[in-house]
């Protein structure tokens, strides 16, 4: 059976069946994830916003003040972290991120196109699965995305 990458199947002893996991977001299902399903993506993101951000407030900072040059340089140096190794997207955002999906590690859930700021959705759809974004302009600042599945 044909199964997007870093899916496999397993068996439940306890319910004496297969089910479906995935190997690089932990995730299990019951019923086989559609092939070749460019058609939604799931993806996490670290947002550093600046003063003339959509809302430029976040739970980490009631008033953001910084520039955008200023959000550019803070998203570069996680950037570096985050390729080297030193850090995982997952952790900065928790820790840093300026958008509430910090709460669940940058976490977005899946999303189909139209769903997204457009430039946020062009980046993370040209992602392969694993693959960090170069920083990406939206109206609510700098991210960095990692698309994980
Ligand atoms: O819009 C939200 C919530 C996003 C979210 C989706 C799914 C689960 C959890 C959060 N937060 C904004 C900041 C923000 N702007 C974005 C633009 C594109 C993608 C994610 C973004 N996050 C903000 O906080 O100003």
């Amino acid at each position: 059976m044909e199964l997007p990458p870093n899916w496999e199947i397993r068996h439940s002893r306890t319910y004496g069946k297969d089910y479906y996991f995935n190997t690089l977001t932990k995730e299990s299902r019951w019923d086989a994830p559609p092939v070749g399903d460019k058609e939604r993506v799931r993806a996490s993101h670290l947002l550093v916003k600046h003063k003339d951000s959509r809302r430029p407030s976040s739970w980490k900072e009631e008033n953001i003040t910084r520039t955008k040059e200023e959000a550019l340089a803070i998203i570069q140096e996680y950037q570096t972290k985050i390729q080297s190794g030193e850090d995982t997207l997952s952790a900065l955002a928790t820790n840093l991120s300026d958008c509430s999906s910090a709460k669940r590690g940058g976490d977005l859930g899946y999303f189909e196109r139209g769903q997204m700021q457009k430039p946020f959705e062009d980046a993370a759809f040209a992602l392969e699965v694993g693959q960090l974004s170069e920083p990406v302009w939206t109206d609510s600042g700098c991210h960095l995305i990692l698309r994980t599945a």
